[in-house]
């Protein structure tokens, strides 16, 4: 499998073809659909030979939907091709070699199930002819599915994105407004449920909103996110709160955290108190130790590190979450944090800390961010990383620079049924 939702296979000259709809170990009948100078992509037609590692999607919608591209792949065969992209990633952008990436990478860590783990789903709305549809991300560009159930949700929720997207698509269409998209957040364990609706500034129905959704399926917290500016960025002009308690709480380990809607939070519950177990194991943070947490979201690892460490420096650049931030630490009787709004390098602590936890987004993290890491005189950092590309350019940095080097790279299973892998590298000095 490509880290992508495709197969790979080689036409008679060798070239590579992406293969949509297929699974490795296939033979298939198969349209090309793009011909490029070094590699091709093509649609499987037809499984003339599965693979030993196909298998029945367990969802009606795979393959139409979005959201599971390798449902068709058994739980083994991805946990195996997740790994193998890490260990791909370190030996070519890394330029770690084979036999060292091989070395580094453990198994993967499966948390928990391989359906019902997701605490979050977006529906897209799509608007035509007055009509309002919402659902699921399609496979295809644009595409919108309208589906009964979501079998990433836990069970007793599964049926949640029927309710929320037959209530607001009658309200949407009815009203005119321009929904964007919806978000769904559900804990089991707090028994919380949060929908944000998402649109531009302007009139809205508020309280015909709140009542729609208060009889679909009664919200502990009802939102209207306005946004400003590319859809894409997600940037935000304003948070009205409908309903409830206006933000969404969930419990991760020994922490209680409410986050608000625009907020990055871990999709995946046992997932994040996972990547905090393996965080805390490979740092030992010491009372008398500085601790920083960089990209630190509304605290993730900030709390934890808050309690066994003396001191944290937190640095995350997204308003909202340094609102929830402050807000978590103040809950939890925690004033050993200096909580910072900005980007990591240019609010870069100036200080000298002993642990530093650093949890980038996708794009990985910037070139002067590395080296200020790369002056700090800590023992160890544990980067977290959701993109084995920029995790392997990454390290390759600390390398040259001849700072960090490391030691354990931990793969962690926070989405299954897709090809997205976690991973929870220790680095220590080189
Ligand atoms: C993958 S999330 C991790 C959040 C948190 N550690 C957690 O586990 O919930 C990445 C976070 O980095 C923030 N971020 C993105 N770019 C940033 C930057 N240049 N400087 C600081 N924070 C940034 C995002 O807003 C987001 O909260």
């Amino acid at each position: 499998m490509t880290y992508g939702p495709d197969a790979v296979a080689h036409d008679a000259s060798g070239k590579t073809v992406f293969v949509s709809g297929a699974v490795a170990g296939d033979v298939v009948r198969a349209v090309l659909d793009r011909e490029e100078e070094r590699w091709s992509h093509a649609r499987a037609v037809e499984v003339v030979e599965p693979s030993p590692d196909r298998v029945r999607p367990a969802c009606p919608y795979a393959g139409v939907c979005g959201g599971c591209p390798w449902a068709a792949l058994s739980y083994d065969a991805q946990a195996r091709s997740k790994r193998a992209s890490v260990v791909d990633a370190l030996a070519r952008i890394g330029r770690m070699g084979e036999e060292r990436a091989e070395r580094l990478v453990s198994p993967l860590v499966s948390p928990g199930e391989p359906w019902g783990y997701r605490n979050k789903v977006e529906l897209a709305a799509v608007r035509a002819g007055g009509r309002v549809t919402l659902g699921m991300h399609g496979a295809g560009e644009g595409d919108v599915v309208r589906v009964k159930s979501c079998m990433l949700l836990d069970k007793a929720h599964s049926g949640t994105v029927k309710s929320v997207a037959g209530a607001l698509s009658y309200l949407a269409g009815s009203n005119g407004i321009d929904l964007e998209r919806v978000g769904i957040r559900i804990s089991r364990r707090t028994r919380e449920v949060e929908v944000a609706l998402w649109d531009r500034p302007g009139a809205f129905p508020r309280a015909q909103a709140a009542k729609v959704l208060e009889d679909a399926l009664r919200p502990t917290s009802a939102v209207r996110v306005m946004q400003k500016g590319p859809a894409k960025a997600r940037r935000i002009a304003g948070v009205e709160c409908l309903s409830g308690a206006g933000s969404w709480g969930e419990v991760v380990g020994e922490e209680r955290m409410r986050v608000s809607a625009p907020s990055f939070f871990q999709v995946n519950t046992k997932g994040a108190e996972k990547l905090v177990e393996l965080v805390m194991e490979a740092l030992r943070p010491q009372p008398h130790e500085e601790a920083m947490d960089l990209y630190c979201g509304a605290g993730t690892f900030t709390l934890p590190l808050a309690r066994r460490s003396g001191f944290v420096s937190a640095v995350e650049s997204y308003g909202p979450a340094v609102r929830d931030l402050r807000r978590n630490l103040e809950s939890a009787g925690l004033d050993n944090v200096d909580a910072v709004g900005g980007d990591a390098g240019r609010e870069f602590p100036d200080t000298d800390a002993d642990v530093i936890v650093v949890d980038p987004p996708r794009a990985g993290l910037a070139e002067d961010v590395v080296r200020r890491l790369s002056e700090q005189p800590a023992r160890a950092i544990a980067y977290v990383s959701c993109n084995p590309a920029t995790l392997a350019r990454d390290l390759a940095r600390f390398e040259q620079a001849g700072t960090f080097s490391p030691r354990r790279v931990t793969p962690v299973d926070l989405f299954p049924q897709t090809f997205h892998v976690e991973t929870v590298t220790l680095l220590e000095r080189a």
